[in-house]
């Protein structure tokens, strides 16, 4: 599994989203450590506020399937760069990925970016903030 083929897994995903108020259907693919790939679109909802991103899906069914360690990421969109993923799905991917882990942000127009979970995500809040202030 290669980046190009985790974009076009992402595109495919990105067919399924459930975007009834925005119509700005994104898709995500996760590839794990172990070679399993999920995927995932954003599920919005009458309530504005419970959207679920593409990433999050992705990752949340990652986890949920018992697996929690990634080592690709791609997300796709309609836009003229390359997708930028929000601030609430930056979190997500530093809590499950290594700060290194690549991330490919892509538009329909073939554009990519590939940049990473530390530079997506700079000084971010970890665990290791939790365990040193001594609440594990
Ligand atoms: O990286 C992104 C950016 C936005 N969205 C979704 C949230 C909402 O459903 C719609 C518009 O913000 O796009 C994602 O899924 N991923
Ligand atoms: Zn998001």
């Amino acid at each position: 599994m290669n980046g190009e083929q985790l974009i076009e897994l992402a595109k495919q995903a990105r067919e399924k989203a459930y975007v009834p108020y925005s119509r700005f259907p994104v898709g995500a693919a996760i590839l794990a450590d172990d070679g399993t790939v999920v995927t995932g679109c954003n599920i919005e909802n009458a309530s504005y506020g419970l959207t679920n991103c593409a990433e999050r899906t992705a990752i949340f069914k990652l986890v949920s399937e018992g697996k929690k360690d990634i080592q690709l990421v791609a997300v796709v969109a309609d836009t003229p760069r390359p997708v930028s993923p929000c601030g609430m799905c930056r979190q997500v991917l530093a809590e499950f990925c290594s700060p290194d882990t690549k991330v490919i942000l892509s538009n329909l127009n073939g554009q990519t970016t590939v940049t990473t979970v530390a530079e997506l995500l700079p000084y971010s809040f970890s665990k290791e903030d939790l365990n040193d202030a001594g609440h594990t």
